[in-house]
């Protein structure tokens, strides 16, 4: 079976041929099948979030192929590329990202605009994700009087509402206490579970130790260590 993901020689310089010209990603080649949990860990600046940020249709590589799925996805318009990456993809940041004057069940609706489902629809779809995270009661509060706990549980099904293939989480638990780091990583079992793709960016033992997590690839100075992981 092909892969879900695969990288091909790519990388991303910043601010290319400027006096502050930084190459972040040299030569990434790797490939992530269906149904993978990875962890991405490497020192501060070595190109995790830049890694996955290219994945996740969130830029394009300098140079490189990214393919997911079938897609060439550097390739893309910008249309295409959005659209990839709102089918595609579901994204769980360190910090939380939410609007914070808006309700929890507002929040979890974002991704899906603009979009052709009705409205009765959608907030049904994010009902359920609320119930399957025992955030069933908490629906029509405001996120700004939630706890921390509760405010990742919010993100967590944001970033499920469109049932993407792929659940990229960029240091899920750098503003976790260890409770809520084991409570994320169990929800993260639960999505693995669920047939999903998890890619996770971290430092963090509490993860990359985590029985969840069967490949770990490190990264330092923007190259994968020990070369490509094909
Ligand atoms: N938009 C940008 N312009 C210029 N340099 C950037 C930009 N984004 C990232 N960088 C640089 O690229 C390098 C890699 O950054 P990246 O955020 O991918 O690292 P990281 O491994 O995720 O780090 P951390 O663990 O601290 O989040 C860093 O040196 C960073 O300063």
């Amino acid at each position: 079976m092909k892969p879900l993901i695969r990288t091909e020689k790519v990388c991303k310089i910043y601010n290319s041929r400027r006096p502050d010209e930084f190459r972040a990603l040299e030569d990434i080649s790797l490939s992530i099948d269906f149904g993978e949990v990875v962890v991405l860990k490497g020192p501060s600046g070595s190109g995790k979030t830049t890694l996955l940020s290219l994945i996740g249709c969130m830029g394009r590589p300098t140079s490189g192929r990214i393919v997911v799925g079938e897609k060439d996805v550097a390739k893309l318009s910008e249309r295409f590329l959005t659209r990839v990456r709102q089918q595609t993809f579901g994204f769980i940041f360190q910090q939380f990202n939410l609007l914070r004057d808006v309700t929890v069940l507002e929040n979890i609706l974002l991704p899906l605009y603009p979009q052709p489902t009705g409205f009765a629809e959608m907030e049904e779809r994010g009902r359920t994700l609320l119930a399957m995270l025992g955030m069933e009661k908490k629906e029509k509060m405001k996120v700004n009087k939630l706890s921390g706990g509760e405010q990742q549980r919010v993100a967590i099904a944001r970033a499920l509402i469109n049932d993407p293939e792929i659940v990229i989480a960029d240091e899920p638990t750098a503003h976790l206490d260890s409770k809520l780091s084991a409570d994320l990583l169990a929800i993260l079992e639960d999505i693995s579970r669920m047939g999903k793709t998890i890619l996770i960016a971290t430092h963090d033992p509490l993860v990359f130790n985590h029985p969840l997590v069967l490949r770990t690839i490190s990264m330092r100075d923007g190259r994968i260590e020990g070369g490509s992981d094909q």
